[in-house]
This record gives C-alpha cells, sequence and structure tokens, in this order.
C-alpha cells in the first residue's frame, strides 16, 4: 500500500515548469530514490511535498489524507519530516538542543504554558530531551550530545541533521542529498543509518541523491526526473540500463564533466 500518493503534480515559475505533471507513489516501509540532473526539479518536488511552495495543480496524499495547502509546520505534523541539500543547523546551540528545537514542532503546550513553567510545559520538556537523546543514540551521535554542533565531523553534522528530523517521529522522511560531502566511509555509514530508519523505525525514506553507487545499492525504486518531468520510474538495474535516463545524464556534456558522479550510472 502507498503511504504517499502524487498525483499530476505540477509547478512554474513564470515561464518554467520547474515539476510538471509528475506521479509518484511510495510504498510503506520503502527506501525510493528520486535521481535526476541539475535543475531537473527535485527539489522543488521536496518542497512542494513539504509545504514550502503550493502545487499549481496535482494532488498530494499521505497515508490517505491530503497535503496540498497545508504550511511547513502541519506538513510535519502531518507525518513528514525532512532534511535540506545544505546543513542547517544552528552552530551555537548543543547536538541537543539542535535536535529539542526539531521536537518542538509536536509539542502541544503553548506560550503561557512555558512561562508558567505548568506541568504540561515541564512534562513536554522531559520528553522532548528523551526524545533528543534517543535519536543521537540511534545515529550513533550520544557521545556529541554537550558538543556544539559547529564543532561535529560534517558527516556526523548531516546525521545530526537526520536526528533532528526523526525526532518528529515522521511516518516518512525526505533527505535531499544525504550524501553530499561526504567521504567514502561516511556514505557507507550513512546507507547503515538510512536502512536502520526503515528497518528499526519502520520510517518510509524518500531520497533524492547524485551518488549513484549509494542509489543504486539502496534504493529499491528509483524515480528519474528531467526537465521537470518524469523520465523513468523502475528497480535500479532497469533504470541504470535505460537508454532515455543515460542520454539525460550523459547528452548534457557539461553535466558529465562538472559532475562526474552523476555520469557514472
Ligand atoms: N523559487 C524559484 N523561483 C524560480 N525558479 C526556481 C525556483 N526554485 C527552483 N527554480 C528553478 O526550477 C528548476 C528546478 O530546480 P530544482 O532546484 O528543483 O532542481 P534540482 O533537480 O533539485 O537541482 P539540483 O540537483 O541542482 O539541486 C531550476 O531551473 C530552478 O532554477
Amino acid at each position: 500500500m502507498s503511504i504517499l500518493d502524487v498525483q499530476g503534480l505540477t509547478k512554474s515559475f513564470g515561464g518554467l515548469t520547474a515539476v510538471n505533471d509528475v506521479t509518484f507513489q511510495v510504498p510503506e516501509r520503502g527506501i525510493i530514490s528520486v535521481i535526476g540532473p541539475n535543475g531537473a526539479g527535485k527539489t522543488t518536488f521536496f518542497n512542494l511535498i513539504t509545504g514550502i511552495y503550493t502545487p499549481n495543480k496535482g494532488t498530494i496524499q499521505l497515508a490517505g489524507k491530503s497535503l496540498v495547502g497545508l504550511r511547513p509546520d502541519q506538513v510535519v505534523d502531518a507525518g513528514i519530516s525532512r532534511t535540506f541539500q545544505n546543513i542547517r543547523l544552528f552552530p551555537s546551540m548543543t547536538a541537543e538542543e539542535n535536535i529539542m528545537l526539531g521536537r518542538g514542532v509536536r509539542l502541544k503546550s503553548g506560550y503561557w504554558d512555558a512561562i508558567l513553567r505548568s506541568g504540561k510545559f515541564r512534562h513536554d520538556e522531559a520528553e522532548a530531551l528523551d526524545t533528543a537523546r534517543l535519536m543521537l543514540d540511534f545515529v550513533g551521535l550520544g557521545k556529541w550530545r554537550n558538543e556544539l554542533s559547529t564543532n561535529l565531523p560534517y558527516g556526523d553534522q548531516r546525521k545530526l541533521e537526520i536526528a533532528r528530523a526523526l525526532a518528529t517521529t515522521p511516518k516518512l522522511i525526505l533527505l535531499d542529498e544525504p550524501a553530499a560531502g561526504m567521504n567514502p566511509r561516511e556514505t557507507e555509514d550513512l546507507k547503515a543509518l538510512i536502512r536502520a530508519i526503515r528497518d528499526e523505525l519502520g520510517v518510509t525514506v524518500v531520497l533524492i541523491e547524485h551518488d549513484m553507487r549509494l542509489v543504486m545499492t539502496l534504493s529499491e525504486n528509483i524515480t528519474v526526473l528531467n526537465y521537470g518531468s518524469k523520465l523513468a520510474e523502475g528497480l535500479p538495474h532497469e533504470v541504470r540500463n535505460n537508454p532515455e535516463v543515460m542520454e539525460a545524464y550523459l547528452g548534457r556534456g557539461a553535466a558529465a564533466g562538472e559532475h562526474g558522479k552523476e555520469a557514472r550510472l
């Protein structure tokens, strides 16, 4: 059964159709990748799902509930969290504080509860701390709990962002280029972590990724976007051997030269 069901999704910026009539279904507890050359519309697609942009056309349903028109925080509340292409941590906060901030979205106590430090607020705060610690341990960063996030090694900062997204207890997590800038060992660790997110937490994973080795070995299904439209969809070996997909990557001579990783399918 699909946990995420996207039908005919379209988004234009002026004359440019960044996402064009895309239909996309994600099975519950799947690990699915969205790939495509630079500018193909991948991040815009994530921005539509997470309420940052409103689509011109199309529907988005999470477990049967429509997400179109919801604000980003409401989408998180509905059960989708995400990480971003560029690291978005608060450098002057500790690893634990960064995660508690993520968990804050789920808390129900309001402004006056906080001012008055009501029982509800203290309960929520304790729960947020528990979740933060649990998620830090889950991603293997327990030892960095009280360290400023800026002092963490690069790969660990990316893991911290994943922990923060997980702290909202999502049904589905969207990872935007999680391996960007990672060395091969960090990428291997990331692969194991993504599998654990699905296997141990039961969270469905959708990732945008340019590292083809990671995509091909991790994904159960791959959707390829090109100029905003869905070019192909299928199992990793089907996508890898699809002549249209090869053309989309290699046909852009500049992309093959500048982004060698992308060109190697
Ligand atoms: N807010 C915006 N306003 C105008 N154009 C935009 C906006 N956001 C994205 N675009 C355009 O939409 C197209 C798709 O961009 P998008 O960032 O979604 O691609 P991408 O596949 O994620 O690329 P990359 O792999 O380089 O991150 C690009 O031509 C981009 O310039």
